[in-house]
């Protein structure tokens, strides 16, 4: 109806115009016609277009109370439906007394706000019931919910779950926190994740070393070498017995070439012995001469000194001991036993096993006895 009014205007006047002036103007143009028809025309267009607006000011009208009678019924739909959520589109100015995480920072908020919610927890149940205000506070405790568990007056009662920390209160070794933040609800998780108190105590590293292919031929540094077998190769010799043979040694040979070591000889007993006393013969370190060196036989009542790379040792008080036997050692008194040695069992330390027994030092001839000079050179 509105359209087709505002068609038929348009049409008379030819020319847009508002419909407020429109009856107006379309009176005035019949009133002043000579043509009845037109007048009637004008007339009737004039009283249908005053009629039109009146229909419409009664359409606004009503259309403007239904339309607020609808807007409000669903706001209140809306409230009694979603009260949470509608109070989250309210301005915070509309929303009173009841303050909420966004607008109060955490920090300034002090113990009295917090225990204020644990206490509005348990009228969660009555938010169908109640007005929006009191929804209010069932929306700031669901949102944040942790707030609960850190309050520190104990004598409020709450039946919430969050108001019940005690049951897992955080073990006595934990460091207690006297402050409400939410720090402290965190202490619970903390027990059963804590890496310390999980982690396994660490296995005990075996005492004994790691096996390995080279200990058997490593040299040792200090004390004797053990009595241990020659290798394949190696050139052993059979003690024969000769003249120089004591009582220490046996003559039978084991089928390693080792002789049978008399009681008090074995290699434990040497070094315990060298150990104890200086078994060199001679007082002070002597300039060795290859002349006197000859001479140091072992034979008529002579020691036995033997050198080895550059140095002199006497080799008479490990005769008895040497697993070889003595004959075989025997054949390095007098002179240089470095080859000898060396072709037998060069994994063996003769420096550590005749310490004691080092008379000197191996010097050209005609360099003379310089013991004194030994002792600086010492
Ligand atoms: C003065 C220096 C010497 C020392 C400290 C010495 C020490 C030893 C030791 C500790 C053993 C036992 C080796 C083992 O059980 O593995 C041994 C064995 C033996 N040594 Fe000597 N020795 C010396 C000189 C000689 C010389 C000069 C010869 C030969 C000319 C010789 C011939 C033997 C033989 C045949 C064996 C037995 C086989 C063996 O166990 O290897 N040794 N000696």
């Amino acid at each position: 109806m509105w359209s087709g009014l505002s068609l038929r205007i348009y049409t008379l006047e030819s020319r847009p115009i508002s419909i407020r002036n429109a009856h107006l103007i379309g009176y005035n143009a019949g009133f002043y016609s000579n043509k009845p028809a037109v007048r009637w025309k004008y007339t009737t267009t004039y009283n249908l277009t005053l009629r039109h607006i009146q229909l419409c000011t009664q359409t606004q009208e009503v259309m403007s109370y239904w339309s607020i009678t609808v807007a409000l019924l669903s706001i209140t739909f809306l409230v009694y439906r979603h009260p949470l959520k509608m109070l989250s589109y309210l301005p915070p100015w509309l929303r009173g007394g009841a303050p909420t995480n966004q607008q109060v920072p955490p920090d300034s908020r002090g113990g009295e706000s917090q225990v204020k919610v644990q206490v509005e927890g348990p009228e969660d149940d009555d938010v169908h019931s109640e007005t929006t205000p009191k929804a209010t506070a069932t929306a700031y405790n669901t949102n944040v919910p942790t707030l609960s568990l850190d309050g520190p007056d104990h004598d409020h009662k709450s039946s919430t779950p969050q108001a019940s920390p005690k049951p897992v209160s955080p073990p006595s070794t934990t460091k207690p926190v006297s402050s409400s933040r939410p720090a402290a609800t965190l202490q619970p998780s903390m027990k059963y994740s804590s890496p310390a108190t999980l982690m396994p105590p660490p296995s005990r590293p075996s005492m004994a070393p790691p096996p390995s292919p080279a200990s058997s031929l490593r040299v040792p540094s200090n004390g004797p070498v053990p009595n241990r077998g020659i290798p394949s190769n190696s050139q052993q010799r059979v003690s024969s017995g000769n003249s120089l043979a004591s009582t220490a040694t046996l003559s039978a040979p084991n089928p390693r070439g080792k002789v049978l070591l008399g009681p008090g000889h074995s290699p434990m007993d040497w070094a315990a012995l060298i150990r104890k006393s200086n078994l060199s013969g001679v007082s002070t370190f002597q300039r060795v001469t290859p002349s006197m060196l000859k001479s140091m036989s072992g034979r008529k009542g002579k020691p036995a000194w033997s050198s080895w790379q550059g140095k002199v040792y006497n080799i008479t008080p490990y005769l008895d001991f040497h697993p070889g036997g003595r004959n075989e050692l025997m054949k390095a008194a007098g002179r240089d036993g470095t080859n000898l040695f060396m072709e037998v069992h060069p994994w063996v330390n003769w420096e550590n096993m005749l310490g004691s027994c080092m008379v000197g030092v191996l010097v050209p001839e005609g360099a003379g006895n310089g013991g004194s000079e030994l002792e600086e050179m010492d």
